[in-house]
């Protein structure tokens, strides 16, 4: 069977952009746009040159991309000069680019609101502007802005607008649905209306998230005909967002009916690389990733019941609708107070423990998460936690060092500028092979700069003197700290989740529960650092008087 084309175009490093709170430099877009291409998207939008100093000097020194076709953004000239006089429009053809998508009003509502100019002028610029660029020899695409909305106050104008593009030269007539309100149902509809006079292979679908429907409409308009697909990476974009590409992208190449009908440039293979490309977003925009993002979160496959972990363990299409590993994800059966003995032996295998079904060592493990969830403690989001307890409960938690006691002092000063600046300083005392290490460290909380507490300042003095175990810990790296008040038993205590990175990318999650905020995370960046230690495979201490527990041999993960 011949499939059709879909054709996939990303505006992470434009529509994203105009997420609140996202703010790309050069070198940022230079990363994204090369993920982008090496996944095999057809269209990287890169931004609109002349907008703002970030796009000018990006597309001054443009990334080389090997598929994707590297495209400048920009808005049909303005009413009242000529296209070859549009300072605005030059600024965006001056970028050089093959490709250009413009943006044009199609809602008689906003040409007379917004720009406040007659209807016919509109069109006029539309097509003078396609015009301009096409007899330039550029790949022109239009982004019909508030295409839905105006389709529905006023067909013929909205689709005169599309014309006129076309009669401009546009490759593409891209039908947005710029306020984000239009659901599925009717989103197809009115592309099948577009696609009874246009052909699909021209026509294109850029939605909004703002009713959480981006995906869905998406999906409907190439259900109707629609061939051209705009999106973003983990559906950044402007107020809600833009259809979300690390959803749909899996969709169209791993479910019935697209994966059958068509084919896209982003092969099955490619998958993996969309996973590491969503990770790589959030960690240029210094977010911890949305674990239960579909496909690629790290929730997407997590089974926490203890039905389905047993079900898992049988069969793992019970309870997953692809494989993780088409996708670049992995199954992960947790411990937590929801979970028995099938989740717990599919834990202890993948860290390398294998206990007979049956052991009594199991019930034991079980009734201690239980027993320590119920005072405020929470294994399902700290698997490295789990681990060491699990460990501990088997005899094989090996004992690398003591902490024989810290301090940490908070103290609020006025500096010579009349600034005040919150100053933490931390003592620690470690006791490695029976010799004991002093560490002191201090940590200074500018308002601007609020992540240098007391913990920060206790996590730099324990990690600054560990003997030997030093060098394990070097490239470990704090990097998301979640509190949060709870009551376990019958008092209110905190739970800080900590989350922790290496050097060798690997990110895992602690937790610690006490009365006291320092404490808890005390206990938590314990965890953390003894987690480390096992998996690199440091030896115990030898600790006079105390056999060390053997470590375990353990998978790298
Ligand atoms: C739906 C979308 O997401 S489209 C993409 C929107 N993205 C952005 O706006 C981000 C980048 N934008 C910018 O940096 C700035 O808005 C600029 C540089 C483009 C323009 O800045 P300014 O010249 O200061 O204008 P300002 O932003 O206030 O208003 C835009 C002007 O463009 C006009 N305009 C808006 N859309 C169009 C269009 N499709 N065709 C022609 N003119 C348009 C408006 O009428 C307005 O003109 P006016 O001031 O005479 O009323
Ligand atoms: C062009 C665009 O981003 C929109 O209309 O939503």
């Amino acid at each position: 069977m011949t499939r059709e084309t879909l054709t996939l175009f990303d505006t992470t490093l434009r529509d994203g952009q105009q997420t609140a709170g996202v703010d790309f430099s050069a070198e940022d877009k230079h990363r994204i746009a090369r993920a982008l291409d090496a996944l095999g998207l057809d269209y990287v939008e890169g931004g609109w040159p002349g907008a703002n100093p970030t796009d000018s000097d990006f597309f001054a020194a443009p990334p080389r991309l090997a598929r994707a076709a590297f495209t400048a953004f920009g808005m049909t000239k303005r009413v009242g000069r000529s296209a070859e006089n549009d300072d605005v429009l030059a600024a965006v053809i001056n970028a050089g680019t093959p490709t250009v998508c413009l943006v044009g009003k199609t809602h008689d509502y906003h040409v007379k609101t917004a720009l406040g100019v007659e209807l016919a002028e509109n069109r006029d610029a539309i097509r003078d502007s396609f015009a301009h660029l096409t007899a330039l020899g550029r790949e022109a695409l239009f982004d019909a802005e508030h295409f839905f909305d105006g389709y529905k106050a006023n067909p013929d104008y909205a689709l005169s607008c599309l014309d006129a593009a076309l009669e401009g030269g546009a490759s593409w007539v891209v039908l947005c649905d710029t306020n984000g309100g239009t659901l599925p149902a009717e989103i197809g509809e009115i592309v099948a209306a577009v696609c009874a006079r246009i052909p699909g292979s021209k026509v294109g679908i850029h939605c909004h998230d703002d009713t959480g429907m981006a995906v869905a409409g998406s999906l409907a308009a190439i259900d109707a005909g629609a061939r051209q697909i705009q999106g973003t990476l983990n559906g950044l974009g402007e107020r809600c967002g833009n259809a979300n590409l690390t959803s749909l992208i899996p969709t169209l190449l791993l479910k019935a009916p697209y994966k059958d009908r068509f084919s896209t440039n982003v092969k099955a293979a490619d998958l993996p690389k969309l996973a590491r490309a969503s990770k790589m977003l959030d960690e240029i925009l210094n977010r911890a990733p949305n674990r239960h993002a579909p496909y690629v979160g790290a929730a997407a496959f997590t089974h926490k019941a203890g039905l389905h972990a047993s079900a898992i363990l049988k069969d793992p299409k019970t309870y997953e609708h692809v494989p993780p590993e088409t996708v670049g994800n992995e199954r992960v059966v947790p411990m937590s107070n929801q979970a028995g003995q099938s989740n717990l032996r599919s834990r202890l295998i993948d860290m390398g423990i294998a206990v007979e079904k049956g052991d009594a060592r199991l019930a034991n493990i079980l009734d201690e998460v239980k027993r320590r969830e119920d005072q405020g403690y929470a294994y399902d989001g700290a698997q490295a936690s789990f681990e060491l307890l699990a460990r501990r409960e088997l005899g094989l938690l090996p004992r690398f060092f003591d902490v024989e006691r810290y301090r940490v002092t908070v103290e609020k000063r006025i500096n010579a500028r009349g600034d005040a600046i919150t100053v933490s300083e931390a003592v620690v005392v470690c006791v490695v092979d029976g010799e004991r290490l002093l560490s002191v460290s201090e940590s200074r909380d500018a308002a601007s700069d609020a992540d240098h507490g007391p913990v920060n300042a206790l996590s730099k003095a324990l990690a600054k003197d560990l003997g030997r175990y030093q060098s394990y810990i070097e490239d470990l790296k704090l990097v998301d700290f979640k509190v949060r008040i709870t009551s376990g038993g019958t008092e209110a205590v905190t739970r800080v989740l900590i989350d922790s990175t290496d050097a060798e990318g690997r990110r895992w999650s602690t937790v610690g529960v006490s009365p006291n905020i320092v404490d808890a995370s005390f206990q938590a960046l314990l965890d953390a650092i003894t987690w480390k230690l096992i998996r690199d495979g440091a030896d115990a201490a030898v600790l006079p008087g105390r056999a060390p527990a053997p470590a375990a041999a353990v998978p790298a993960e």
